[in-house]
């Protein structure tokens, strides 16, 4: 954690505090939440201060995540902290339409009813892949620190330069996986998925290890060693390389391959490395077609979010690897801290209160509210309307 700030979520039943704006990005498996929260004393009204009629409010927008299994838990939140239903009105400052919230992602859909029903709100849906767009251009462009590539297990962060920006490709590993061409904002095109994703992970790894929970099966995996399941080209060229078509001795050749030879029942195999060959598997994967749709229309970047990669250190080490691997260097992966926030946040940014600048992010809030929450950065903002 780079800063120690602590948000208890009791802080918004202070009297000071104003939440606005929330939006929701409901997906295959989980709920991403993402809300304005401003502190009346602080707000500034810059109408008094410069000529431009903009209202600019400064706040923080906070991010939440539920399993989408447990839809129930998060509507009994929302209700219980009325966060679908509190609007800023002061400063000029227009309140949020208190009884429809902006929502994207599959979910948006499927429990529209549900939000109806139970918190008495519409749902005013938003394209899930113009969504996860807009998220990562707000974020890339807007928050420093926010891109990183990893090398030989270092964050290396990137100051993106925004006149060198597009195109892009961006990859979002949820469930499934979408691969999106960013163009510029608002102009993209979806050029290719695959269905191996986090859910993919997720499932395979609960069957095979019984793993209770997607943390303990990725710190199973970080236990863990491929090489014991996995065919590498040296136990096929008998301890060599095979260089001439640029694979070393440990490279892997089949994965889960020595399962096929080996005489053993899955419960003789260490579940931690089990769990390994399967991230290295799916992760490879995603990489070498990111790179293949990369090079398919001569992208040079690549942006990963989703909440597969979680900050996960040998899973962006091996995204990573594989890009450079395949495009001998040319390409260059990179990830993004509010990884798996990119559908929610833009869905937020169709507020069309999201003022570009100035933005700064860098504390981390815990949220001890809520099961299985990442450690997820706030962001500092101003939240512009227009009179
Ligand atoms: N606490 C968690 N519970 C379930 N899956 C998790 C969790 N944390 C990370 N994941 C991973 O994130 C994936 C979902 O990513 P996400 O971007 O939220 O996609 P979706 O929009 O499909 O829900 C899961 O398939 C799993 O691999
Ligand atoms: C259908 C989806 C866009 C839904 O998004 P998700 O909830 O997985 O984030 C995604 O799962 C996906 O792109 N799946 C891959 C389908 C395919 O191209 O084969």
């Amino acid at each position: 954690m780079e800063d120690s700030t602590i948000q208890d979520l009791t802080l918004l039943n202070s009297p000071v505090d104003q939440i606005s704006h929330l939006a929701v990005d409901i997906g295959g498996s989980l709920i991403k939440m993402v809300y304005f929260s401003t502190n009346r004393e602080k707000s500034v009204d810059k109408t008094q201060n410069n000529s431009s009629k903009d209202n600019l409010l400064s706040g923080r927008l906070y991010f939440l995540m539920f399993e989408t299994s447990k839809i129930n838990e998060c509507l009994d939140f929302i209700s219980s902290k009325q966060l679908h239903c509190r609007g800023v009105q002061h400063h000029g400052f227009p309140a949020s339409d208190k009884n429809t919230i902006k929502a994207t992602g599959g979910g948006a859909f499927k429990f529209a009813d549900l939000f109806k029903e139970k918190l008495g709100i519409s749902l005013d849906k938003v394209d899930e892949m113009s969504s996860l767009v807009s998220g990562a251009n707000f974020l890339i462009k807007s928050v420093p620190s926010e891109a990183f590539t990893y090398v030989n297990g270092q964050r290396n962060y990137e100051q993106i330069d925004h006149n060198d920006l597009y195109p892009y490709l961006l990859v979002n590993i949820g469930s499934g996986v979408s691969m999106i061409k960013v163009d510029g904002d608002g102009k993209y095109e979806r050029v290719s998925g695959t269905s191996v994703g986090g859910g993919t992970f997720w499932g395979l790894g609960k069957l095979l290890t019984k793993c209770k929970s997607f943390d303990d099966l990725l710190e199973m995996s970080h236990q863990g060693n491929n090489r014991v399941i996995d065919m590498l080209v040296g136990d096929i060229y008998g301890g060599s390389d095979y260089l001439k078509i640029g694979l070393t001795s440990t490279a892997i050749a089949s994965s889960f391959g020595k399962a096929v030879s080996e005489d053993k029942e899955l419960e003789e195999y260490r579940p931690e490395d089990v769990a390994r060959s399967l991230l290295r598997m799916i992760s490879n994967n995603i990489g070498q077609i990111a790179y293949l749709n990369a090079l398919r229309f001569g992208l040079k970047k690549i942006f990963f979010g989703g909440f597969f990669i979680r900050g996960h250190a040998y899973t962006m080490d091996t995204i990573s690897v594989a890009v450079d691997f395949w495009s001998k260097g040319e390409a260059k992966a990179m990830f993004l801290r509010h990884e798996g926030f990119l559908g929610a946040l833009g869905a937020f940014t169709n507020y069309q209160l999201v003022e570009e600048f100035p933005c700064t992010a860098g504390h981390y809030n815990r949220n001890p509210l809520v099961e299985d929450l990442n450690d997820n950065g706030i962001i500092e903002c101003c939240l512009r309307a227009s009179n």
